[in-house]
């Protein structure tokens, strides 16, 4: 598939892949996108995951015909995308493979390349020339590996972006909500990184920005930018509030109902999470839309019930800052489930308190008047957030 003049895409779908990173949910497979330049010298821009390092073999093959590549550029070490360096290396020993000084210290670690093939070690704003194209290197360390880095091929003004902005599979409709998983789940942590390179793009004029996973963007590219904008300094997106459960019977699930259908009647935007059914990773992006988080969970052997421990120390994990969190705990003996949620959530930046309704079991008539008073609370904080889209 030619995106550009000369410009090729010979990635993979991978439709039969379940589990992302062995823990993320696919729906509809993910792409290793890879990518080829054929001008008076070839490119080709990273490599793919070993599962189908077959079939990306054959399309780099249709792509070259009877020429063969000068250079691989390794924007990325991680094994979904550089699965294939020594491979393709043996395959073609003239190639020089185009990395900075964390890349080749990896590629060591991962591979025994033969001393023969050449080695490009680039830093920051160093170009190649392949002809009519030049490309320059920008550095993305951290996102969301050490050696990152992205390339910027001028004249095309396109972005070869590594794994910034991409998303698990190629459907761009709405790319928004993948993404988003994507993005807080796997680079969520560093959005002081992201920020440092959305700095680096802001200064460049881009009409294509082509990532390592998800589709090649070329419409309305401040949108995709706004977003990361947004997510890398942990502002909510929408005005909403996200009630997080976890319930060992149900009763506390009831609970978050009822404060549900009580902030709904005041024409809030609810979206109700049991993780003991839902994937994680669902939530974590949740967490990164909504402006407002409620915790509710049982308490559990002195702390809390374990999904909800776990699911904090997920988000926390990302570096999640900047919500205001109320809080919904059950306890049949002694509730503590609201102390540890808050153990962990003041160990977050900037994560305000709405308060907290403590339930003893089943739901009476003064657990649903405090529950409508925690309601009033997180009306109250709403979204002033400027930023709210
Ligand atoms: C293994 C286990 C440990 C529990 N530990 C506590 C506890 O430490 N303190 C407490 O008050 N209740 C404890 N409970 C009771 C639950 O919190 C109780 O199920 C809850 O109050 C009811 O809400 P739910 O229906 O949403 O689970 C425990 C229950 C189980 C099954």
């Amino acid at each position: 598939m030619e995106i550009g003049k000369d410009i090729y895409y010979v990635g993979v779908n991978d439709q039969a892949l379940d589990l992302f990173e062995g823990q993320y949910p696919l729906k509809q497979g993910v792409t290793y996108n890879s990518y080829v330049i054929k001008d008076e010298k070839i490119v080709i821009m990273d490599t793919v995951d070993k599962r189908v390092q077959d079939i990306w073999m054959e399309n780099i093959e249709e792509v070259l015909k009877d020429r063969e590549p000068d250079y691989l550029v390794v924007s990325h070490m991680e094994p979904d995308h550089g699965a294939c360096i020594q491979v393709l290396a043996e395959k073609y020993p003239n190639i020089q493979i185009v990395g900075n000084m964390k890349t080749f210290q990896m590629i060591d670690q991962f591979f025994c390349l033969d001393s023969q093939i050449k080695r490009i070690q680039v830093k920051e704003g160093d170009t190649l020339s392949l002809g009519r194209y030049t490309l320059q290197f920008m550095m993305a360390p951290m996102v969301h590996w050490p050696e990152v880095m992205m390339s910027y091929l001028v004249e095309a003004k396109l972005v070869f972006s590594a794994d910034a902005f991409g998303t698990f599979n190629d459907d761009q409709n709405p790319w928004v909500e993948e993404a988003r998983r994507y993005y807080s789940n796997i680079v969520g942590k560093y959005g002081l990184q992201v920020q440092n390179v959305l700095k680096k793009l802001k200064g460049l004029h881009i009409e294509t920005i082509c990532p390592l996973h998800g589709p090649v963007l070329k419409e309305n590219l401040m949108q995709y930018l706004r977003y990361y904008q947004l997510w890398s300094s942990y502002q909510s997106e929408e005005a909403g509030v996200l009630i997080v459960c976890a319930s060992i019977h149900g009763h506390t699930y009831e609970a978050a109902q009822f404060l549900k259908t009580e902030l709904e009647k005041h024409g809030e935007k609810v979206i109700l999470r049991n993780l003991c059914h839902e994937d994680i990773s669902e939530v974590i992006g949740d967490a990164f839309c909504y402006d407002r988080l409620v915790l509710a969970a049982s308490s559990y052997d002195g702390g809390v019930f374990a999904p909800m421990d776990d699911f904090l120390h997920h988000l926390k994990n990302k570096n999640f800052q900047n919500r205001p969190v109320a809080y919904i705990e059950n306890g049949s003996w002694a509730p503590c489930a609201t102390r540890t949620m808050k153990d962990i959530t003041s160990t977050m930046k900037n994560m305000g308190d709405l308060g907290n309704v403590t339930i003893k079991g089943a739901m009476k008539k003064a657990d649903e008047d405090n529950l409508i008073q925690l309601a009033l609370a997180i009306m109250e904080e709403g979204c002033l957030d400027e930023a709210c889209m």
